[in-house]
């Protein structure tokens, strides 16, 4: 669930009521728990709809907040807000929505997938017996994929197979060489299998990213959600992913907020945070949990969020 810190008090003679905007599935599932421990309403505002109010005010509101991401380094993206649309949206969050986003509120979600950040975690900490996500992916910055995928080489006796534009190195089958007869489970490295369930995941929404980004003629695709994180080697493998499918023609790129735009989605719903509402070069507090700090040295693909900072915003006026 996406909850906002735009917290609201509302008095009139008959009724006094406090109500926060949340989106997303816990704000229905947690709704009552809201309501019987802490008072306070939740206002349910639509999670697609939030996703792209989300994306759709970052990309036009923050400086340097879209980036490109290839061997391993980034270059941000200058996006012309005339030429912003249309574009897809890729939102990783547990499962993944497809959002092919034409303007403002003005969107269709055209595809989806279960194997998202739910299966990264889930599946991940069942093989590897991580106790949380980050000891998960910091296991799979120190793993060696090559030892539980079965690659190109391993079935071609070292050789590529040029002729259908696979070099020795690509991945034939995720998992293959777990097949193996003689291995169990422990048998394998925990970093290993972490870095191997990364790639086939993040491979695979690269490519169905890709895919429908072809479907509808989009050239730009916008990957965000708390899965990505920042994620270098995340990052790399969908970046890979996409660049490999389309030979080049789609770019991949990742938001330096990734990880909220349904919380921001949400608070913009507010009818006093419209973005013509705001100032030029107003700095605007950001949800709980939903800010990076404003140190212009900031990386986003070092740093980390620990949600207390404000960020700076150029908000143009309509
Ligand atoms: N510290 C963390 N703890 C748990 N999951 C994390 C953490 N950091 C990143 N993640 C990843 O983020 C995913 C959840 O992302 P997010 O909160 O955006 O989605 P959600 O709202 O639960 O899912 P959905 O969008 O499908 O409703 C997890 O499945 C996991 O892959
Ligand atoms: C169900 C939601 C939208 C909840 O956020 C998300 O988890 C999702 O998009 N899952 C993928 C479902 C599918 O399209 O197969």
């Amino acid at each position: 669930m996406n909850v906002n810190s735009g917290f609201q008090h509302q008095e009139n003679c008959t009724n006094d009521r406090s109500f926060i905007k949340a989106t997303g599935g816990g704000a229905y599932k947690f709704s009552e728990l809201f309501k019987e421990k802490l008072g306070i309403s939740l206002e349910k505002e639509d999670e697609m709809d939030c996703l792209v109010t989300g994306a759709n005010f970052l990309l036009k509101a923050v400086n340097q907040e879209a980036f490109t991401y290839l061997n391993g380094s980034k270059e941000f993206v200058q996006i012309d807000h005339n030429d912003l649309y249309p574009y897809l949206l890729v939102n990783i969050g547990s499962g993944v929505s497809m959002i092919k986003v034409d303007g403002d509120g003005k969107f269709e979600r055209v595809s989806g997938t279960s194997v998202g950040g739910g299966t990264f975690w889930g599946l991940g900490k069942l093989l590897t017996k991580s106790q949380s996500f980050d000891e998960l992916l910091e296991l799979s910055h120190r793993g060696d994929n090559r030892a539980i995928d079965t690659l190109v080489g391993d079935i071609y006796g070292g050789m590529d197979y040029l002729k259908i534009g696979l070099s020795s190195t690509t991945i034939a089958s995720s998992f293959g060489k777990a097949t193996s007869h003689n291995k169990e489970l422990e048998d394998y490295k925990p970093e290993d299998i972490s870095r191997s369930l990364l790639r086939m995941i993040s491979n695979n929404i690269g490519q169905i990213s890709y895919l429908n980004a072809l479907r509808f003629g989009l050239k730009r695709i916008i990957f965000g959600g708390f899965f990505i994180r920042s994620h270098s080697y995340t990052m790399d493998t969908i970046a890979v992913a996409v660049h490999f499918w389309s030979k080049g023609e789609a770019k991949a790129m990742f938001l330096r907020h990734e990880g909220f735009l349904g919380a921001l989605g949400a608070f913009m719903s507010y009818e006093t945070h419209s973005l013509d509402d705001l100032v030029v070069n107003q700095v605007m507090p950001l949800p709980v949990n939903a800010s990076l700090g404003t140190d212009t040295n900031y990386d986003p693909l070092e740093g980390d969020l620990n949600g207390t900072e404000s960020i700076q915003c150029s908000v143009y006026r309509a």
